[in-house]
């Protein structure tokens, strides 16, 4: 099969279907494991995806990737973490969220036990330059996947990818899961609360069991190039200068930065725990479950401090040029109350801002061929 999918500024062409196809997706959605489950992981070469998709592949569970490979940011990321995927075993789909024909037929071939919808236009400032891509992916993507799901039998359970900037102007901390959620700051926002209304629909019609995880700042290697770590590390090694917002009377920004170990350990907790849809064909057959939870640190950090520590690790000063926070769609600080998913799936995270960029900055070197001293080599 041939699908032309509109991803709004360019059209994805992929190619799907056949035999050999059939085969690949059978054997990666497998399970190895008694008891296993077999996962479609939306977002598959993404940075949460990535490193989600081979936690589960490791513990022996069925996993098939999909990805439209995107250019938000440089996709031969993506491509290097499918490599990554592949070694292991796991197959990934290179096709859109919207293509419905795609997704039924990946349900033809395969009755996925959950779907992990990790698929999105993320990043908070971007949506200035293209409001419409969160339309596409976050809104439309997310309702055609949802049809696809409720129409499967059996249907799937679905964990999602929600957002901590669902709080948006909320100034109560730390943030709980019953906060208001009614004042977001940016259209990314708007469209992640509208994420979390649309699948309580189709929860509550379809019987679809469904959980939104609340992600707060998620860090760590094989990130995302676009998140203020990354691109602060770049150019720092660069030389180059770095942005710093601050708010009103030069107050520091604060994130609740959440170590990718972390996320992946409340994601999997989160799809074990996650109970059972109830209908099939689209018809309802009881109540599902239906579950927000918050998966942050409880450590927020400043941002300078945050410089402060890649500064250390990279042993290169970096140069810091303050600016009054822009009003682009960025929040003053952000703060997870995690009692919620500590008490239904066992969320504890472990690792602090320190160690976490430790990591980060160890495969950043690695990856973009640095020596230990920071040159690059040639
Ligand atoms: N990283 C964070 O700090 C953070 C925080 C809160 C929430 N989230 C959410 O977590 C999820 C994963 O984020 P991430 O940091 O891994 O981002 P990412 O951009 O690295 O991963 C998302 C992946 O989805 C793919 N994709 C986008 N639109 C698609 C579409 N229409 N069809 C098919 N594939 C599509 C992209 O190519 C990308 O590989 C997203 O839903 C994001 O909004 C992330
Ligand atoms: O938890 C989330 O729900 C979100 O997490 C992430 O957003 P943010 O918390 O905004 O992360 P990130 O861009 O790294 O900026 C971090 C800090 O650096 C500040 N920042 C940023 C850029 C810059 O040039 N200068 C700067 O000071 C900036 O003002 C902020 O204070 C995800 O990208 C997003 O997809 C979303 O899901």
């Amino acid at each position: 099969f041939q699908s032309f999918v509109d991803s709004g500024s360019r059209y994805l062409t992929a190619s799907w279907g056949g035999i050999q196809w059939e085969k690949q997706v059978r054997t990666s959605a497998q399970i190895h494991r008694s008891g296993g489950i077999s996962v479609l992981v939306t977002g598959a070469t993404g940075f949460v995806g990535s490193h989600v998709s081979l936690a589960l592949r490791k513990r022996g569970d069925g996993v098939v990737g999909l990805d439209n490979f995107n250019n938000y940011y440089d996709p031969s990321l993506k491509r290097a973490r499918m490599s990554l995927l592949s070694s292991r075993g796991i197959f990934v789909v290179e096709g859109d969220l919207n293509d419905g024909k795609l997704l039924s037929k990946l349900f033809d071939v395969v009755a996925f036990t959950h779907v992990m919808h990790l698929a999105a236009q993320a990043g908070v400032r971007y949506a200035l330059e293209n409001p419409q891509s969160y339309v596409h992916s976050n809104i439309a993507g997310l309702v055609n996947l949802l049809e696809t799901c409720k129409a499967a039998n059996p249907q799937p359970a679905v964990v999602w990818a929600s957002s901590s900037s669902v709080y948006g102007l909320n100034e109560k901390v730390p943030f709980s899961e019953s906060d208001r959620t009614d004042q977001p700051a940016s259209l990314y926002a708007a469209t992640k609360k509208a994420g979390e209304e649309i699948t309580h629909t189709y929860n509550h019609i379809y019987g679809l069991a469904i959980t939104g995880l609340r992600f707060f700042t998620v860090y760590g290697p094989w990130g995302r190039p676009d998140m203020a770590y990354f691109s602060f590390t770049r150019n720092i090694l660069q030389g180059k200068p770095i942005t710093i917002y601050r708010g009103k009377n030069r107050v520091d920004l604060a994130r609740d930065f959440t170590f990718i170990d972390d996320i992946v350990k409340g994601c999997l907790g989160s799809l074990d725990s996650s109970g059972k849809s109830t209908g099939s064909g689209g018809k309802k057959r009881g109540s599902a479950p239906y579950r927000i939870f918050n998966l942050g640190n409880t450590s927020p950090v400043t941002v300078p401090i945050l410089v402060d520590i890649l500064e250390k690790h990279l042993k290169v000063k970096a140069k810091r040029n303050f600016v009054e926070m822009p009003g682009n769609g960025d929040v003053p600080f952000t703060h997870a109350n995690i009692s919620s998913a500590r008490r239904e799936f066992g969320y504890k995270p472990t690792t602090d801002l320190e160690t976490g960029l430790k990591k980060f900055v160890r495969w950043y070197l690695s990856y973009y061929g640095y020596n230990t001293k920071a040159k690059l080599v040639q």
